[in-house]
């Protein structure tokens, strides 16, 4: 890259670090959330949702569990302020959720945002300024006493405003741009706003450290954090909070390492909305946990209700690969992957139900709400036997024994990659049907008759295109005889019958499936399917599927 000069590392590192947090495996419980998409990620929307839709929004984030919620800038438009006035008038926020408004260090945006909190029982008010180097010099101009004046300010008009208020309101305070602040002023602003609000343990104050722009690996960030969590002052009365963005795609580990170096609360949006690459994804952080078998105390239960709610809301979309939340982020059509995944279902159905350890597959996607059937396996030419099996299995309960799954596989692949495309189970279904089940042509099956019990003398009647035949044969049973007639009967040679057969429930009705392989004069294996209520009567079809295949085969 031509102008690589041009960039310098904009970040401060703490300057000492104790890096024990790097010490710690997991994150062990769950933070405090705070959803900010009806604030951050709100403002990031080519058009801001409307009063009904952060009425619906808000009601999801309350199902969700949600206890805090930033739910807009009062004082950016009517329709933010009469958003809140609704939720307040209407008494649409339950007693365990907590509000948040942010507002600018700024006089009239300050009394605003006041106003529009008249009647609320209890809120967050979240102040901010920028600190960052660049934002002094070039958006504020003014000099890191100046800067500092701004919060102190702002910090105390809030509490001013608050005694002046009903109703009991907690002080927020963000050194906006903190990645770009060197780490001893963005300490410096941020005790200095401790020291006008003098946090107690009745009334807590939130310090919030965004990334508003990611600007450094995310250990750097943890450093940062585990820096302000040791040196701010009231230490224990501060809620040390984070609110990462994605800038450089490490939203997520910015905020799991921050949590591991001391922050107790996360600022996120649902998949990640928000200003240019988004907020950090808390759907994303709280899976994370639960994969590690911590409870996020968020429900996620029903992921794709709500993906299809904050599609149609914020008209974003959730992409394929998105993590938990993506179409396609359980989905195999990759052979080996298909064959470990339907191996490791097996495994788990029958050895070790209780733990998750299905490879491929980070979390049971049932528990999100998804579905294996359709959602685990889907099939093209990538695919391998084990998956297109598995498809047969789950949706049409067809247990093909282990060979004939390799035949039909490479038959099925071979016609999605003629075709170049995806092939869904009821295609497959259609192709195994067609191929394989029942197959009367050349040679067509009519009946058979026995002269004994066990059927050790066999005659069987076909019918090859007008003509109608009669063969008899003898064997150790009567597939074995019914075999045998055909054979010398067609003036065809083939060993090793290999054989099985299961009940197939197909509504109310119970049928036999018989799966039938025999080793041809060419050396190859043909396998046919027969089903029919009478189990003899489907192992003769099979039989007879199995023969035709390889006289199909023969003239083509
Ligand atoms: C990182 C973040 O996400 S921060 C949140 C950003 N969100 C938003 O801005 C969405 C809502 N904002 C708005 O609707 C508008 O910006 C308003 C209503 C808040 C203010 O509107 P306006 O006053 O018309 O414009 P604007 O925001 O551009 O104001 C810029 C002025 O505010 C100052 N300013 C900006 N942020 C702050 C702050 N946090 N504290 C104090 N002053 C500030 C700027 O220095 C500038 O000052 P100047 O007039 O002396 O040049
Ligand atoms: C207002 C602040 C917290 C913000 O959104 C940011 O810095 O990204
Ligand atoms: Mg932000």
């Amino acid at each position: 890259m031509r102008n690589v000069e041009k960039y310098v590392r904009g970040y401060f590192m703490p300057p000492e670090t104790s890096l024990n947090w790097t010490r710690k495996e997991y994150i062990t419980e769950a933070p405090i959330w705070c959803s900010v998409d009806l604030r951050d990620g709100n403002q990031a929307l080519i058009v801001p949702m409307n009063l009904e839709e952060k009425l619906e929004y808000f009601k999801m984030l309350v199902e969700i569990g949600f206890k805090e919620i930033e739910v807009g800038f009062p004082a950016a438009s009517e329709t933010e302020f009469t958003f809140l006035r609704t939720l307040i008038e209407q008494e649409l926020i339950p007693d365990d959720v907590t509000i948040q408004v942010l507002t600018q260090s700024r006089e009239h945006i300050i009394r605003k945002t006041f106003e529009s909190l008249k009647g609320a029982k209890k809120a967050v008010v979240h102040l901010y300024n920028s600190t960052s180097v660049a934002q002094r010099e070039q958006v504020f101009r003014k000099s890191k006493q100046e800067i500092i004046d701004i919060a102190v300010n702002g910090a105390k008009l809030l509490k001013q405003c608050a005694e002046e208020t009903e109703g009991n309101f907690q002080f927020q305070y963000s050194p906006e741009s903190f990645t770009g602040t060197e780490i001893e002023f963005a300490l410096d602003i941020c005790n200095s706003v401790l020291d006008v609000w003098q946090p107690t343990a009745e009334n807590p104050v939130i310090i919030n450290l965004p990334a508003t722009v990611s600007m450094s690996m995310p250990h750097v960030y943890a450093s940062q954090i585990e820096y302000m969590s040791e040196h701010l002052n009231f230490r224990e009365h501060v809620i040390l909070s984070l609110h990462p963005h994605n800038d450089r795609g490490t939203g997520v580990a910015d905020a799991e390492l921050g949590m591991l170096a001391g922050a107790q609360r996360v600022e996120g949006t649902l998949f990640g909305n928000g200003e240019r690459t988004g907020n950090v994804d808390i759907v994303t952080l709280a899976l994370n946990m639960y994969s590690h078998g911590v409870d996020p105390k968020l429900n996620f239960e029903n992921l794709p209700a709500i993906a299809s709610v904050y599609e149609r809301l914020t008209k974003m979309r959730v992409s394929e690969r998105h993590p938990y939340g993506g179409e396609l982020v359980f989905t195999a059509f990759s052979g080996s992957h298909q064959d470990a995944i339907a191996k490791g279902m097996k495994w788990r159905e029958e050895k070790e139900p209780r733990h998750w350890s299905v490879p491929y597959l980070l979390i049971d996607p049932k528990d999100i709400g998804r579905e294996y059937e359709g959602d685990i396996i889907r099939i093209n030419s990538q695919s391998g036997k084990g998956g297109i099996g598995y498809v047969l299995q789950l949706k049409y309960g067809l247990d093909l024994p282990a060979k004939m799954r390799e035949n039909f596989g490479y038959f099925v692949k071979n016609v999605s990659d003629q075709q170049q495309k995806e092939l869904m189970p009821e295609e497959i279904y259609d192709i195994f049907m067609k191929e394989y089940v029942n197959i009367s042509t050349p040679v067509e099956f009519i009946k058979y008759r026995s002269a004994d019990d066990e059927g050790f003398q066999t005659v069987v009647t076909i019918r090859t295109g007008h003509e109608v035949k009669e063969m008899e044969g003898t064997g150790n049973g009567r597939l074995d005889a019914i075999s045998n007639a055909l054979q010398s009967g067609l003036g065809m040679n083939y060993t090793d019958l290999i054989y099985s057969e299961h009940a197939l429930e197909t509504g109310s009705k119970s049928q036999a499936v018989s799966y039938i392989g025999i080793t041809a004069s060419d050396g190859r294996i043909y396998w046919g399917c027969g089903i029919d209520v009478d189990i003899m009567t489907s192992s003769v079809k099979a039989l007879f599927s199995a023969v035709n295949q390889f006289n199909r085969s023969a003239r083509r």
